[in-house]
């Protein structure tokens, strides 16, 4: 069998790599772009890095939960992209706004125009003393005239209908269930019109019914009025019902799952499921742990370069050199490994 080998070193890949995933490389269409993010909190006198170099891209328009143990930094992540905290280190921009040096004016505008937020606790998102109508005002009033004062009952009424709870119009929030009360939260988060909707674990207290209600809300958000949403969770279902799940480990991006749909002549549709990891704007990336236990790749790992894909080998030099005749090395390295040995 013959095995294609390209005559560039690792040298010269790694720089091309690096020159595509310059600054332009990112796309028009990137909305959020996180490079390197660390946030460093410190409590009596112990340092915790709850972010730590996190790289993420999300492009306008998409659907993206964020999964990861609990304490690898969805939170605070999500905390840095609603401009209610700031990062240590590294660099975060929504939309153009650079979320490490707005000033307080700035960042006023940003959480009223730019970015909405549900927060888990239903009790949280809405004011108890007013009605669901009076709730998604509210925003509107405070907006700085973002949507003009005559649409704002029209307004209000047409995003209590969209997320299905217009019978909910007139009704404070203790005269809801806890799924109204959430996807009524989302229409306050939309209000002014935001670009980017964030979630942070908003099905958590929801029993499973209510829970697929407030997904299928946020689904309607992205789909008909072209939001990007961004949820974090630790629920299975809502991960698995998305095209994108991005998954943090320790402070940084780990792996992402993607997920296509396609239909067939007769309209028949079919999903298809694909891992994988995360490629940072310096080329870095995990195996998996999983792959590397099975190879018994630790230190260092080969890599050979083939015409689609790049296939990486547990590192044998020690064994090559040991056990093969020179006439075998030879062989070896016209089989694939010239470029990556050194
Ligand atoms: N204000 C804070 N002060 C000190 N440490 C903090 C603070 N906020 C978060 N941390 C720490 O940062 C780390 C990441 O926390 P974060 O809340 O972002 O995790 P998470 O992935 O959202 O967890 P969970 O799923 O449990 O909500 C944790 O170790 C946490 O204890």
């Amino acid at each position: 069998m013959s095995r294609s080998t390209v005559p560039v070193s690792l040298a010269e890949l790694e720089r091309r790599a690096a020159d595509e995933r310059s600054e332009d490389g990112r796309g028009p269409d990137a909305l959020i772009v996180c490079d390197r993010l660390v946030r460093i909190f410190t409590a009596g006198g112990v340092e915790v890095q709850a972010l730590q170099g996190l790289d993420l891209v999300v492009r306008t328009g998409e659907l993206t939960a964020l999964v990861g143990a609990s304490g690898s930094g969805k939170s605070t992540l999500l905390n840095v992209l609603a401009g209610l905290d700031v990062p240590s280190a590294g660099t975060a921009s929504v939309a153009g706004f650079d979320l490490t040096a707005m000033d307080a004016a700035a960042r006023l505008r940003y959480r009223r125009e730019v970015v909405g937020f549900v927060w888990q606790q239903a009790a949280r998102n809405l004011l108890p003393f007013l009605t669901a109508a009076q709730n998604v005002a509210l925003p509107m009033r405070l907006g700085g005239g973002r949507i003009r004062r005559r649409q704002w009952a029209a307004r209000v009424r047409d995003l209590l209908d969209l997320l299905g709870v217009g019978h909910c119009h007139d009704r404070v929030p203790h005269r809801m269930s806890g799924g109204e009360q959430q996807r009524t939260a989302v229409a306050v988060a939309l209000a002014n019109a935001p670009v980017l909707l964030l979630a942070d674990e908003p099905t958590g207290e929801l029993d499973s019914r209510a829970a697929e209600e407030v997904l299928t809300a946020l689904r309607t958000v992205n789909e008909e009025l072209g939001t990007t949403v961004l949820i974090v969770t630790h629920d299975a279902a809502v991960a698995s019902a998305v095209r994108r799940t991005v998954a943090i480990r320790d402070g940084r991006t780990s792996s992402e799952v993607l997920r296509r749909a396609t239909r067939d002549g007769k309209g028949a549709e079919t999903v298809t499921t694909q891992e994988y990891v995360t490629v940072d704007r310096a080329g870095r990336l995990q195996l998996p742990a999983e792959f590397a236990e099975k190879l018994a790749i630790r230190d260092r790992a080969r890599l050979t370069l083939r015409p689609d894909h790049i296939a990486v080998h547990r590192d044998d030099a020690g064994e090559v050199l040991r056990e093969s005749a020179p006439e075998d090395l030879r062989g070896a390295q016209a089989d694939g490994g010239r470029d990556s040995r050194r």
